[in-house]
């Protein structure tokens, strides 16, 4: 990125500060970000990493040119209501992390016209692995889309949508997706725990196997699926374990809990976006 806009996170938990440490490992200059927590000793580490740190939502909003709304959906209509004068007044770009709120609902907060990127993240973003989706409303400028793209794209991978829908999905596959795999992770310990491996062997070999398993699927011109047949050796090892997950239909299982995620996405949407 050669010109760094002034980038601003609303709420520097989980989320905003994946993204901000997967920025700053990319280069970005800490003196361009700002955080804005309602308590300051929240985030006096990032103050000590050169971050501008401030309880004054209304002051990042009136001086950046980007600023990232990364609080809980359930109190982003609170903190957006007593923003609309200043965003009017300054119209940054806006890019919402919030799970189910629509960006239309946020330009409603907003006061109307305002430019609003949706973007659903993950926590990767911290090691520059993260996957986002983003939609840009009709108000956001070529240049404003440019600067979405190359913030997020610092933290990882990037997929546009033109239908704003579709966040509800992504957010079922990579916004909530490495809640999954460290489950499936703890499970794996666990029974290699339980199988006599010491919990540190266990915890080596299990994360091991799954970024080396991760890095294999995206090196490689053939799918998964066919990956997964390499390794299942005919009335082998892995075809027990392949058999048992069947037996308890894990497919059907991974369909019901991502199909639960979007649920509960498009119900936040309406619960929380009037
Ligand atoms: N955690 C994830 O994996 C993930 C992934 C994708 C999207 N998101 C979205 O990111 C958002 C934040 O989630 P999180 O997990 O980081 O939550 P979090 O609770 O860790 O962070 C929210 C932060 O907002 C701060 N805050 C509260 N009131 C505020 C106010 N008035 N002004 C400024 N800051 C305020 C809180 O002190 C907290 O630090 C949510 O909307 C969530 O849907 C999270
Ligand atoms: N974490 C947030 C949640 O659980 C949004 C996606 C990942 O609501």
């Amino acid at each position: 990125m050669k010109n760094y806009p002034t980038l601003a996170f609303i709420g520097a938990g989980n989320m905003a500060r994946a993204i901000i440490g997967g920025l700053i490992k990319q280069g970005y200059p800490a003196n361009k970000i700002w955080a804005s927590e309602p308590d300051l000793s929240r985030i006096q580490d990032l103050q000590t990493q050169g971050l501008n740190v401030t309880d004054s939502n209304i002051d990042v909003v009136s001086n950046a040119d980007v600023v990232v709304l990364a609080v809980k959906p359930q109190i982003l209509k609170a903190v957006l209501l007593p923003l609309s004068e200043a965003a009017q007044q300054s119209k940054p770009l806006f890019i919402s992390v919030a799970a189910g709120i629509t960006s239309s609902s946020i330009n409603r907060w907003l006061g109307g016209n305002q430019s609003v990127v949706r973007c659903m993240p993950n926590t990767p973003a911290l090691v520059g692995l993260g996957a986002s989706g983003l939609f840009a409303n009709s108000d956001v400028s070529d240049e404003q889309r440019n600067q979405a793209e190359a913030v997020m794209s610092a933290t990882g991978l990037t997929l546009w949508v033109e239908d704003e829908q579709q966040l509800h999905a992504i957010t079922a596959v990579s916004g909530s997706g490495p809640a999954y795999y460290f489950l499936f992770m703890e499970a794996m310990i666990s029974a290699g725990v339980q199988q006599g491996l010491t919990l540190d062997a266990a915890t080596q070999l299990t994360l091991q196997t799954a970024k080396g398993a991760a890095e294999m699927a995206l090196q490689s011109d053939v799918d998964p699926a066919e990956l997964r047949r390499r390794v299942t050796s005919p009335n082998g090892t892995t075809e027990q374990a392949i058999l048992a997950f069947q037996r308890h239909d894990l497919e059907g299982i991974v369909a019901d809990a991502m199909g639960a995620c979007a649920t509960r996405s498009i119900a936040m949407a309406e619960e929380l976006g009037k």
